[in-house]
Parts: structure tokens; C-alpha cells; sequence
């Protein structure tokens, strides 16, 4: 993976049955991004199945919103990696700040997960972010390279070359977050790559791609996506409709072609 892909992605949390998610897909996927950019979308449980099959000639990437460690056993609600590989997806997002936030999912779990995605071929998209209180002590560098270190604990180094981190402070998500200012993500983007740098050794040349999530918009795409240090966005309300996620990923065309051309 090399710093001229732009990964735009969109998460629908608890939103669409499997009818609606469907026609959303089918919606998606005649859809062909700009070159250099990957597309994907993380549609529910109970319809990743018929997802998967709907999109699985077009170029976008469908992944689960979570899973666990474990591949079977008496573990009663979840969902294991072998499972999300046998409905026909790929990628996984895990530590999602609501999974911690409401599910109890710990940094150490996240490493379970991870490492359990990477097992079964899942390519693991793992959130990290800072509270608004740690946004206000101003320990959010620490809180994140505590997270990314533990997240990808113990992984070698093909295991980092299917890894993606998202940046998304726990502040800026929702209809009651504030989106992060572009400067601020840039801050934290450049410190995480050294901690990446740092986790992946000195001497690898793997570059975990870095994407933000948080609040992002049609108003401030192009903002995060001109950063150096960001390789893309993961997106939530603004890219549930598919008409309004497909303009959102044209509306970074330029920008991509300047980097693809660089
Ligand atoms: O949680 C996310 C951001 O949601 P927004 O609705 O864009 O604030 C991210 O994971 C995408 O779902």
C-alpha cells in the first residue's frame, strides 16, 4: 500500500434492514471511484451476507462492523472472523469508540480481535481516539499510541501490510460532535506516523494508512483529504445515503489525481 491510496469508507452503525441495505448496495455498485482511491462499507450483521453478493464484481470493499476473538464456541450474540469471511467480506473495523464506550471493548480485546481478523484473512480497520477529556488534558498523542501499540501487539510484518488505523476522537463523532479542525488532525496524523514507524520498526517500509474519522462531511472532506498525513476518511451520517457517498468520494477526485501524479 503506498501513500498515493486515498481510502474513503462509510460505516452504517445500526442502520438499514436488510432490504434497504440491499438497494443501497445495488445502488453502489455500478459506482467506480477515481484512480487511487479504495472504496468501502460496513454494512450490519444480518445483511453483510447479501451485501457481499451484491457487490462482489465492483471495486467496493464490504466489512463487518465487529467481531470476536474466538472462531466458534458457546459464546452467545457474536460473530466470529471465519464467519464475516464465509458471507464474502474482507475487512473488519474493531475498537470502535461506541464498542468501547458502550460494549466494554478494552485495548486488550481490540488485540484479540485484530489478531484473530489476521488469522482468517480479514483485513482489521481498527479505530482509535481520545475522549473529550483526554482532548482537554491534553493527552490525546498518549492516549492514541497507548491504543495503535496494543491494537497491533505481536503482529509481523505482512500482518501491518493489511492493517488500517482510523483517527477518530471520540468528540468530533455524531450529530453532538464537533468535526476536528484540519490543523489539529495534520498534528496528530504526523506524530502517529512516527508512533507506526515505531510499531512496524525502524527498518520496515510497511505504511499502515492513517484515515479520520469524525463528524466528516461534504463541507470538510477535501480539508482532511489535502493532509499529508492522512490516507483517507471513514465516514458515518454523511455517507449513509448512497447517492451523498458516492459525491462525497468524487468530490476528492483532484486531490487524489495531484498525489497519483506526484
Ligand atoms: O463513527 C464514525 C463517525 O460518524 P459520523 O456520523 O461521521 O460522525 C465513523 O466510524 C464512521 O461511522
Amino acid at each position: 500500500m503506498d501513500q498515493k491510496t486515498v481510502w474513503i469508507g462509510t460505516n452504517w452503525k445500526m442502520n438499514k434492514g436488510p432490504a434497504e441495505a440491499v438497494a443501497a448496495a445495488r445502488a453502489l455498485a455500478a459506482f467506480r471511484p477515481p484512480e487511487g482511491v479504495r472504496t468501502f462499507v460496513n454494512p450490519p450483521f444480518t445483511s453483510l451476507k447479501d451485501v457481499s453478493a451484491v457487490l462482489q464484481d465492483s471495486p467496493m470493499i464490504v466489512g463487518a462492523q465487529n467481531m470476536f476473538w474466538e472462531d466458534s464456541g458457546a459464546w452467545t450474540g457474536e460473530i466470529s472472523a471465519p464467519m464475516i469471511a464465509e458471507c464474502g467480506a474482507s475487512m473488519v473495523v474493531i475498537g470502535h469508540s461506541e464498542r468501547r464506550q458502550h460494549f466494554g471493548e478494552t485495548d486488550w480485546t481490540v488485540n484479540l480481535k485484530v489478531r484473530a481478523a489476521l488469522k482468517h484473512g480479514l483485513r482489521p480497520l481498527v479505530c482509535i481516539g481520545d475522549t473529550l477529556d483526554e482532548f482537554e488534558f491534553g493527552v490525546s498523542q498518549e492516549t492514541l499510541a497507548r491504543q495503535a501499540k496494543i491494537a497491533l501487539h505481536e503482529l509481523s510484518q505482512e500482518d501491518f501490510a493489511r492493517v488500517l488505523i482510523a483517527y477518530e476522537p471520540v468528540w468530533a463523532i455524531g450529530a453532538a460532535g464537533r468535526p476536528a479542525e484540519a490543523p489539529f488532525v495534520s498534528q496528530i496524523h504526523t506524530k502517529l506516523r512516527a508512533v507506526m514507524q515505531d510499531i512496524t520498526g525502524p527498518d520496515s517500509t510497511v505504511r499502515i494508512p492513517l484515515l479520520y474519522g469524525g463528524s466528516v462531511s461534504q463541507t470538510n472532506i477535501r480539508d482532511y483529504v489535502a493532509l499529508p498525513d492522512v490516507d483517507g476518511v471513514l465516514i458515518g451520517r454523511a455517507g449513509w445515503e448512497p447517492a451523498d457517498f458516492m459525491k462525497l468520494i468524487d468530490s476528492v477526485s483532484t486531490l487524489v489525481s495531484a498525489r497519483v501524479d506526484a
